[in-house]
């Protein structure tokens, strides 16, 4: 007596796919939902799918599975396998391009995109992915009248039994797309193995490509790829996660209003993440002259970003005075909340801003301070309410990079830190959580490595080699050519200092012009100042072995092997250094700052879970070896913790916090 059936979900939400944790378990069995699809698209009854929420991974497969799909208006669906390293294991490879054709469905499958429906404009309108339709209307009588005229047969509506559109230049279509997968991918394996399995749907039939999709789904659970991205996912909830014991919270509302101190680069992106987070900002520059600057430049980069949204210079609302005021009149201070100041990285000027924002601010205003490696509690000392004063450190360009680096000093109180997760949270940032010292614990990562990259290039290698290596290894962009768009003149780096090995090539390089792209020269040369193509440099090339001849240094041959390690191996060395410190509450928080804001290769889990793969004990005795060959490099020393840890027997990453003998946060 069945006439149809109607699978949904429940609390709002259709399905978020298989149980990620279920693909690491021990205890995993081969819970196959594919046959289940197919024997829900066998079903001689219609079954529709209701969509509400999101319909993602293993549940999309589902709804592929049935006869109907409907969704709600405000549905999210997507098959994001490819960035948890897997691929749509559910037949969902071979029935989405037989569905909505094959470059739609490269598109989503190899980038994992999560799409939202686009209401067309004569709404409502049949389509046959997506029925847009509110949930409330969709009763059984619904099923009958609209999907199901008397008699119709089911064959048509399997997708199973659908051939693949064609396109009239297949082949071409498809080498090009491999080449473009290959390009994005950066060394992940899984966007390839999507695309293999998608073009498998257009050479095979059905059933032959389902084989192939279970072949390359395997290949790909048992990679050591799947497991780093998993991670990575729930490491990035986790650091998110951060509470502080009197679960001290505050909601940025549609009351609130910030202000943006100083219209510098950092202070233009910044300016501009808030107006797309919809907070009420003023931006306050101390000239009439650089406040009109950075007027222009927040006003271009809001009108870029519109253009990227739907609907979106009404959305951001950006000429409205109520949303967005550029002003020089240090009195509006006295009405904001919260204060993010982004002036020139100096203490003297950064502790006279603070101490008239103390002054001036109201009594409950936060004052947050962007800054890279600066002392906090120095900067709190300038105000009256250090409780008050907290790190905000933004990655440029700030209102695209993904990375909050929240620092607390030792008096900043449990709300601030909060307000400044909430922070993070609203302008849809990964906030994480660190302590106190030089650099941070992003940057202070980023010295050693740094300064090995450059060590490297005094012993014999060049540029080009090192960036290769670390580009080969995943990075999207290697030290030179990082330092080259950065300015050779931002940063920190006589051949001995302090009696420790400093290598002076940085600032030689600046006293010959050259400070990277913006002038056209730098570690590489450039077609023109400001040009972005980086060229191997003859010049520099005879300059380092004048420089060798100069320090009488013997140049050997380096290889890959060495570059990469004495790179990474010094700033996970570090990582070890700042987690015994307790700068940083644990190895996920590292993991997830290094990839939110460093570029490091999601498919290699972060430093410190790369280097739990490695192996404590390689990468201690390779630092020991290192550390030999240039005593006179404390950055190569291992570090005391990673060294307990080997003797501890190498414990999982999950562990290795428990073998800190005292409490590693003061919070
Ligand atoms: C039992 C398995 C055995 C395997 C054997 C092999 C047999 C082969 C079978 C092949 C079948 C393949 C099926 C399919 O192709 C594979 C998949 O479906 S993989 C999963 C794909 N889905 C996703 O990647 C979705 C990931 N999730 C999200 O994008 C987001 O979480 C969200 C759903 C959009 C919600 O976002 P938010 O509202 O912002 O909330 P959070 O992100 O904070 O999430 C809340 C909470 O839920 C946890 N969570 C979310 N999704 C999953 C998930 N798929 N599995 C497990 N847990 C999930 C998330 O971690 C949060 O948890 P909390 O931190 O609060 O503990």
């Amino acid at each position: 007596s069945v006439k149809a059936v109607m699978i949904c979900g429940e609390n709002g939400k259709f399905s978020a796919g298989a149980d990620i944790k279920g693909f690491s378990s021990p205890k995993r069995r081969g819970i196959a939902l594919g046959p289940i699809v197919s024997l829900i698209e066998r079903s001689e009854k219609p079954v529709v799918a209701a969509i509400e929420g999101v319909a993602l991974g293993g549940g999309l497969e589902v709804a592929l599975g049935c006869h109907y799909r409907i969704a709600h208006v405000k549905a999210r669906m997507g098959l994001p396998e490819v960035t948890i390293g897997l691929l749509p294991g559910a037949e969902g490879t071979q029935r989405l391009p037989r569905l909505v054709g094959v470059p739609a469905a490269l598109d989503m499958i190899t980038t994992g995109k999560v799409l939202c429906l686009v209401i067309p404009p004569a709404w409502p309108k049949t389509h046959e992915f997506l029925l847009p339709m509110y949930l409330p209307d969709v009763d059984a009588l619904f099923c009958n009248s609209i999907f199901l005229p008397p008699g119709q047969p089911l064959g048509p509506r399997r997708l199973s039994l659908k051939p693949v559109p064609k396109l009239p230049n297949m082949e071409a279509f498809l080498s090009e797309a491999l080449v473009k997968v290959k390009k994005q991918a950066h060394g992940c394996l899984a966007p390839e193995l999507c695309f293999q399995a998608v073009k498998a749907a257009t050479e095979q039939p059905f059933a032959d490509g389902v084989r192939r999709e279970q072949e390359l789904f395997n290949v790909l659970l048992t990679s050591g790829q799947a497991q780093a991205l998993q991670y990575a996912f729930f490491a990035e909830r986790a650091v998110q996660k951060w509470t502080t014991p009197s679960g001290a919270s505050w909601k940025i509302s549609d009351s609130v209003s910030l202000l943006s101190l100083g219209l510098g680069t950092m202070g233009r992106g910044i300016v501009t993440s808030l107006v797309k987070a919809k907070i009420p900002v003023v931006a306050l520059e101390q000239d009439l002259e650089y406040l009109n600057m950075g007027r222009k430049a927040v006003m271009f980069l809001l009108e870029r970003e519109a253009m990227k949204m739907e609907q979106g210079a009404q959305t951001l609302d950006f000429h409205n005075p109520a949303r967005l005021q550029f002003t020089v009149d240090f009195d509006v201070l006295r009405d904001v909340d919260l204060v993010i100041e982004a002036v020139f990285e100096n203490m003297a000027l950064k502790k006279e801003i603070f101490h008239k924002l103390s002054r001036i601010c109201k009594p409950g205003a936060f004052l947050c301070t962007n800054t890279s490696a600066l002392n906090i509690n120095e900067i709190a000392s300038a105000t009256s309410r250090p409780q008050q004063v907290i790190g905000t450190h933004f990655f440029s360009p700030a209102h695209v990079m993904k990375l909050l680096e929240i620092i607390y000093g030792h008096h900043t109180s449990p709300t601030t830190i909060a307000t400044a997760m909430q922070l993070a949270k609203v302008l849809k940032k990964v906030g994480v959580v660190v302590g106190n010292c030089f650099g941070f614990a992003g940057n202070r990562m980023m010295f050693p490595y740094a300064q090995q990259a450059v060590f490297l290039l005094e012993e014999g290698s060049r540029p080009e080699a090192v960036d290769q290596v670390i580009e080969d290894f995943g990075f999207r962009i290697g030290p030179f050519r990082m330092s080259d768009l950065a300015g050779l003149d931002v940063g920190t780096p006589a051949r001995q200092r302090h009696g420790h090995r400093y290598s002076p090539l940085p600032d030689l390089l600046c006293e010959n012009g050259r400070f990277g792209q913006k002038t056209g020269k730098g570690w590489y040369q450039y077609e023109k100042a400001g040009g972005r193509t980086a060229k191997p440099d003859p010049w520099l090339h005879s300059f380092l072995s004048q420089y060798r001849d100069t320090h009488r240094i013997k140049t050997r041959f380096i290889d890959q092997e060495e570059i990469l390690e004495r790179c990474l191996f010094s700033l996970i060395n570090e990582g070890f250094d700042i987690l015994a410190e307790g700068i940083a509450s644990g190895p996920e928080h590292l993991d997830v700052i290094y990839i939110n804001g460093y570029g490091w290769p999601k498919h290699r889990g972060g430093p410190m879970f790369y280097a739990s793969t490695v192996g404590l004990s390689r990468i201690l005795a390779k630092l020991q070896k290192y550390s030999e060959a240039h005593p006179d490099v404390p950055g190569l020393q291992p570090s005391a913790f990673l060294k307990k840890l080997v003797a501890m027997g190498n414990p999982p990453l999950k562990e290795w916090m428990s073998y800190l003998s005292r409490p590693n946060n003061k919070l």
